[in-house]
Parts: C-alpha cells; sequence; structure tokens
C-alpha cells in the first residue's frame, strides 16, 4: 500500500492577461468602477513556489525588475496565503518564491497572477482543500483581475471585473508586447479617465450607465479571426494613460507601422499590446520595435489559468 505524504514544495504557474475590450462605467460609492471587459489569458506566466515554513515569506527570482515590489505584509501573494490560512484554520506559514516574467506595473496583472497562484500553492502544499469555488471567492477579495488570473482562458469580467463568465475562443492569437521603463498606477490611470469626462462633459461621450462588452468582440474570439478582433479592441483607459504617458503614441505608431493589425493599452497600462496576422508578423513587429530600443516580448492567448506544475 501506498501513502499520500504531504507535499514539501509545490509550484504553480499563472499567466498574465490583456483586456481586449474594456468599457468603465461611473465611479461607485465603494471607490471601485463598474466595467465590462473581454480577459484574455496570454503565454507570460509567473511561477509560485510554496514550501513549508514557520512564517510567512516572499522573494521574487527572474530578470524583471521587482525592486519597487513590496515584500512585506502587503504583498498580494502574502496576503493571499493568509487569506487561505485563515479560511481553513491552517496553523504556520510559507515561503514564497515568484520566477516573475509578466512586467510590474504594466497593466497586465502580474501581481494578481502571483496572488492567484499563491492561493492554489497553498492550498495544495497544506492540503486545505478549499476546491476551485472557495479560491475563486478568496481570490475576488485580493483584488479585481485576480479571479480571472486564477481561471484564464478567455472570459468577460463584470462588476468591479471579478464577476466572470466564460466566453468561447477558437484557436490562438498572436501578440507583441511593448514594455515600459516606469509603471502607471491603475488608480491613477482611473482618476485620469474621470477627471477626463468630468472637465470635458460637454464633448465627450459620458460613462456608460450598465457597461457590456460588444458583441462583435465576441464573434471575433469565437471565430479565432485576429483580423475581426482587431477591428474590435477598445479600451476606456487607453486615452488617459496616454496622457500621463505621451510616450505610448509614438509606440503604438511603430508597432503599427511595423505590420501589426491593431494595437492597444493593456488594462491600465502602460505595456502596449499589438495583435498580429501570426508568428512571423510578430517575429517582424518584434524586431522592429526593437530596433526603435524598446523591448518588446513576444506571448499568445488564450492559456490555462493557475495550474499546479510540480
Ligand atoms: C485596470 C485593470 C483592467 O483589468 O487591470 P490592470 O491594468 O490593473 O492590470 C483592472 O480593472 C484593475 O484590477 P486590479 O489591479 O486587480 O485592481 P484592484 O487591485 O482591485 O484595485 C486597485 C484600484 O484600482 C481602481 N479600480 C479597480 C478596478 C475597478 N473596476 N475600478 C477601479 O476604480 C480602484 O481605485 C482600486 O482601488
Ligand atoms: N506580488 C505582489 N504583491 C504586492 N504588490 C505587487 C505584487 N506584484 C506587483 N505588485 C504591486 O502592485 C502594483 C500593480 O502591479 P502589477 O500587478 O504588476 O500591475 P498591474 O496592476 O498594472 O497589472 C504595483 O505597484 C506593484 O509594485
Amino acid at each position: 500500500m501506498t501513502s499520500l505524504a504531504a507535499p514539501t514544495r509545490v509550484r504553480v504557474r499563472a499567466p498574465g492577461k490583456i483586456n481586449v475590450f474594456l468599457s468603465v462605467g461611473a465611479l461607485q460609492d465603494d471607490g471601485y468602477h463598474d466595467v465590462a471587459t473581454a480577459y484574455q489569458a496570454v503565454s507570460l506566466y509567473e511561477d509560485v513556489t510554496a514550501e513549508p515554513a514557520d512564517d510567512f515569506s516572499v522573494r521574487f527570482t527572474g530578470p524583471i525588475d521587482t525592486s519597487g515590489v513590496p515584500t512585506d505584509e502587503s504583498n498580494l501573494a502574502i496576503r493571499a496565503a493568509r487569506l487561505v490560512a485563515d479560511a481553513a484554520g491552517h496553523r504556520g506559514g510559507v515561503r514564497l518564491t515568484i520566477d516573475k516574467q509578466v512586467p510590474v506595473a504594466g497593466g497586465m496583472g502580474g501581481g494578481s497572477a502571483d496572488a492567484a497562484a499563491t492561493l492554489l500553492a497553498v492550498d495544495t502544499l497544506w492540503g486545505t482543500a478549499l476546491g476551485r469555488e472557495g479560491l475563486l471567492a478568496l481570490a475576488a477579495r485580493l483584488g479585481a483581475d485576480v479571479p480571472f488570473a486564477f481561471a484564464g482562458g478567455t472570459a468577460v469580467g463584470t462588476g468591479r471585473g471579478d464577476e466572470l463568465s466564460p466566453a468561447l475562443a477558437k484557436g490562438e492569437f498572436h501578440w507583441v508586447l511593448a514594455l515600459s521603463d516606469a509603471g502607471l498606477s491603475t488608480p491613477a490611470v482611473y482618476r485620469a479617465l474621470d477627471a477626463h469626462r468630468e472637465r470635458y462633459r460637454a464633448d465627450i461621450r459620458p460613462a456608460p450607465t450598465t457597461p457590456v462588452v460588444e458583441t462583435n468582440v465576441l464573434q471575433a474570439l469565437r471565430a479565432g479571426d485576429p483580423g475581426l478582433l482587431a477591428d474590435c479592441l477598445h479600451n476606456d483607459l487607453q486615452a488617459p494613460a496616454m496622457r500621463l504617458q505621451p510616450a505610448l503614441a509614438t509606440t503604438l505608431e511603430i508597432g503599427e507601422k511595423a505590420g501589426a493589425l491593431a494595437g492597444i493599452v493593456s488594462g491600465s497600462g502602460p505595456t502596449v499590446a499589438f495583435l498580429v496576422a501570426d508568428r512571423d508578423a510578430a517575429l517582424e513587429v518584434q524586431v522592429e520595435l526593437s530596433a526603435a530600443g524598446l523591448v518588446a516580448l513576444r506571448a499568445t492567448g488564450p492559456v490555462h489559468g493557475a495550474r499546479v506544475v510540480h
């Protein structure tokens, strides 16, 4: 007879995301905006390794500069681990190591992926068996994007972006991601959108009362057709992100001239995601962006959500 020993180390991988469509409604009393977004999980990953320890700690590895990310109790991964411990009555801590591929404060949900991966990693390590629904409920308490990082694939997010319904998607979409030297703060970009709407109330489209994802976006995803999707990429946070980082206009121009079907600021930015026809086009656009001095990565989507890999 074999006995199942408790694991001494669990590794979980969770993806970054691109918002292929993001409509932002009015600011609510809780400080959040009502949104409707279509998320696509893409092949830039956060790998979180969890090992038993007496207390809670986190460290980062990998090539990305994480000097600005806190490693104290405010770190989203530590907050995720503590939530599982509290929910399940687990005593003892965890040592977390995060191998980071998703740019920091880039609008691609790296911190959310850290939190989502940690939820599953500690649940597996400690054998707390909270289940998918239990972990998804904890995910929503950690941040608006965390449930999607947990679920992955393609989904529509409403409410704060945390109420998910799956969306059908066919095939594989190819993206080139142009990174920026400086990050953008998510609340600052939402505030800039509100300020702009307030200031130019008479001239611009007001915040939608009930934001929705347009049906042509869902059709393009379902058809797996990058040309169709390129025509309907949209992000209400793009204009405020560009006001905060005007150089993004040049980045968009370079990628589109290099043959991208379309470019869009991802989430609150400043990463710019270029949708391209296929792998060859992705290489060409990546080369042109690099030649202009930008850091450019290739990715594909949709990919799976948080999953144990080790
Ligand atoms: C803009 C988006 C688009 O997917 O992603 P990122 O660009 O951050 O990756 C999300 O709405 C961000 O999600 P996330 O980064 O998880 O947000 P949270 O930590 O929950 O919230 C940070 C802050 O952003 C603002 N916020 C966030 C979500 C939302 N629907 N309305 C908001 O106004 C609030 O000021 C909130 O205090
Ligand atoms: N694991 C983490 N724990 C706590 N904060 C994080 C973590 N990863 C990133 N952050 C911080 O959260 C903010 C948003 O980061 P991130 O999730 O990378 O970008 P975005 O919200 O733009 O997708 C940044 O200020 C960053 O320093």
